[in-house]
């Protein structure tokens, strides 16, 4: 008894992280959530935490307090909290909270800041982020926050993440150099040039503003260049003065015929100039004009110029065969009356309220993408409330339905050396697409069997990819793929890892034959039938049960088999932290033989090198070790 009242009195000592913590929840409401902040538990026994909502660092220090998705109010005592000497990354994403921002300059050690999807509005101090020299991450997107962006951020050097949109900032954006920054600001107020280091980043992360120049597509109407071009303008007409007047003084010397004469050549002279001016004032647009690059014909707009174009006209004469309803809208296959090779149209309904601009760059850049395993874009069409976009036709249909569908009693089933030449192809296309969309968190987004589709020599396409940026959120979140992965299931995020997650499941299908069921579901799915089984399949060493009989393997396959099914376990690994990252998967997948190879495959951290996680640190907060994993 005397021992439990020393500890308990070493617990509430007052300069414990307990007390702090407990008082400053006490400055919350609705902490419902918080009930487990027991003042006589600590809150970190080492690196595990013992309350909701804290990380605890490796020393046992609070390193992190993660309270999102509760329904909090109240004050965020900044006082209070910045006598947690440990503490270095704070969420209070999803939540209630209103008023001015907290003052996170109390904490300068602070590396990260979420405060999303709340009701904090006013400005927010210009120096708020001054000599904050470790914050890697500011996530303030979906408030009320007006005045300028504080220009204290740009000179955060190791800043990569800076996510400002959906607010009401306005002025100004300041000028930020960081080399791996990624921002958005998008649907703000803010006006004038984008300026010169954000000119690489994506033309969505400043739509819904007023601003102009690279790299949205809006041209800044300079005012130099009108005074330019006025000077011009008076040059020219002062240039023509002089000629009339020397025109005038040899028309004194010359015949009336010649005189005439003169005088037509004068007015093609004067009209010359301002036809020339014109014409070059509109080439120089139209070159900077992204979507000069989209040839139209009535009002489709061609990406690819090796097809020969129609209109959409032609396109409701064509033969037209219904493929099938996906979630976005109906896809048909229409085969042009002159002749032409077929194509597919889909109709997507539910994207964002993209607006026009946006899409066509977003579109003309999916079209300028070319890779053997990815389904060419030809061509888009663009109405407010509705969207199409037209592709190649695949001859040998989906992947989804070789596996499930097309499976006839006598007809073989698609055999390994099939099986592993598409899913290589797969991840081929999958690395293309994060090469080329590195802004982007989802570069596919969608990667399930029905999006895989086979030409006639049965290489794979990957079919509706990077559509995150121009799907409604919504309808995204109900019906793509990656909304089913556990971390978004559980943690309402998507990362860089989630395509690795779909890829995992893609590959036990493949191997299993079995359709993984919850994809079915409307909401949200979390976990895999087919993972959960394929796990307890394997658990009871039944292993060889695992795979489709109808797989026909060449000789000494299966040890090949095996590996893949476990790279496609490793990629369903549900802690994000320990997840390999594309670049791992891709690497495991390449090394896979048709035939039989000698080396073994252990587990999924067996190997350092190949795979560790590449750029996970601590407070990294999205990939965060407080991510407990949920599965039973
Ligand atoms: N370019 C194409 N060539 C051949 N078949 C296609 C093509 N595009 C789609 N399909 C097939 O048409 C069917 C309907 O496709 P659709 O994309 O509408 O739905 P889905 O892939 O089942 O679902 P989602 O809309 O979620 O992607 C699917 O079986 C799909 O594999």
């Amino acid at each position: 008894m005397l021992h439990m009242l020393q500890t308990c009195k070493h617990v509430l000592s007052d300069d414990s992280d307990i007390t702090k913590l407990i008082t400053f929840k006490s400055s919350l409401n609705n902490t419902e959530a918080l009930a487990n902040w027991d003042p006589n538990v600590a809150p970190c026994n080492m690196d595990k935490e013992n309350w909701t909502g804290i990380i605890c660092g490796k020393d046992g220090s609070v390193f992190g307090l993660r309270l999102e998705n509760m329904g909090l109010t109240g004050t965020i005592d900044m006082d209070i909290l910045s006598k947690l000497s440990g503490l270095r990354t704070i969420s209070f994403a999803n939540n209630s909270f209103a008023g001015l921002i907290p003052d996170v300059s109390k904490i300068s050690l602070l590396r990260s800041v979420y405060l999303s999807n709340n009701n904090f509005s006013g400005a927010i101090r210009d120096d708020m982020f001054s000599g904050m020299s470790g914050m890697r991450r500011v996530e303030v997107q979906n408030n009320k926050f007006s005045g300028r962006v504080p220009a204290s951020l740009t000179g955060l050097s190791i800043l990569v993440d800076l996510q400002m949109q959906d607010n009401e900032f306005e002025g100004k954006i300041p000028n930020f150099e960081q080399k791996d920054l990624k921002v958005n600001f998008a649907n703000n107020r803010l006006s004038g040039r984008v300026p010169s280091g954000l000119r690489n980043q994506d033309p969505n992360s400043f739509a819904g503003n007023n601003v102009c120049g690279p790299p949205v597509t809006t041209k800044c109407k300079s005012s130099n260049n009108k005074h330019t071009r006025k000077t011009l303008i008076i040059a020219i007409i002062g240039v023509l003065a002089i000629l009339f007047i020397i025109l005038l003084i040899f028309r004194k010397r010359k015949t009336p015929k010649n005189a005439y004469k003169n005088h037509q050549t004068m007015k093609l002279d004067r009209n010359n100039p301002y036809k020339t001016s014109s014409k070059e004032l509109k080439k120089e647009n139209d070159e900077e004009n992204d979507a000069k690059r989209v040839e139209k014909s009535g009002n489709i707009e061609f990406v690819r110029s090796d097809i020969e174009v129609f209109e959409l006209q032609d396109l409701l004469r064509a033969s037209a065969e219904v493929l099938g309803g996906g979630s976005f809208g109906s896809t048909y296959k229409a085969v042009l009356l002159g002749g032409q090779a077929a194509v597919v149209v889909k109709r997507f309904r539910e994207m964002n309220n993209v607006r026009k601009e946006e899409f066509y760059v977003h579109m003309t850049r999916l079209g300028r993408f070319s890779h053997p395993n990815l389904l060419p874009l030809v061509a888009f069409h663009y109405k407010k409330d509705e969207k199409l976009l037209i592709t190649d036709f695949a001859e040998n249909g989906s992947l989804a339905s070789h596996l499930h569908v097309n499976r006839k009693p006598n007809e073989p089933g698609l055999d390994w050396p099939t099986r592993l030449k598409i899913i290589k192809g797969v991840t081929q296309g999958l690395a293309y697409l994060y090469n080329e969309l590195p802004h982007l968190s989802l570069p596919h987004g969608h990667l399930k069997s029905s999006n895989v589709l086979l030409d006639n020599a049965f290489n794979p396409l990957l079919a509706d990819y990077a559509l995150s940026p121009v799907v409604s959120k919504r309808h995204a979140q109900e019906c793509m793929v990656a909304y089913k992965s556990p971390e978004y299931t559980y943690h309402n995020r998507t990362t860089n890892k989630t395509d690795v997650w779909c890829l995992g499941i893609l590959i036990l299908e493949i191997l299993t034959g079995k359709f993984p069921a919850n994809y079915l579901k409307q909401g949200k799915g979390g976990s895999s039938d087919l993972e959960t089984w394929v796990n307890s399949v394997v658990r009871e060493e039944w292993t060889g049960e695992v795979f489709d009989k109808d797989m026909k393997g060449t000789k000494n396959s299966e040890g090949e088999m095996l590996k893949l099914l476990k790279i496609g376990m490793c990629c369903c690994e549900w802690d994000v932290d320990r997840r390999w990252d594309m670049t791992v998967a891709v690497r495991r997948i390449e090394e896979l033989m048709e035939r039989g190879g000698d080396d073994e495959y252990s587990s999924c951290t067996s190997d350092g090198d190949a795979y560790s996680s590449k750029g996970m640190t601590d407070d990294d907060f999205s990939f965060s070790k407080s991510v407990v994993d949920p599965k039973p």
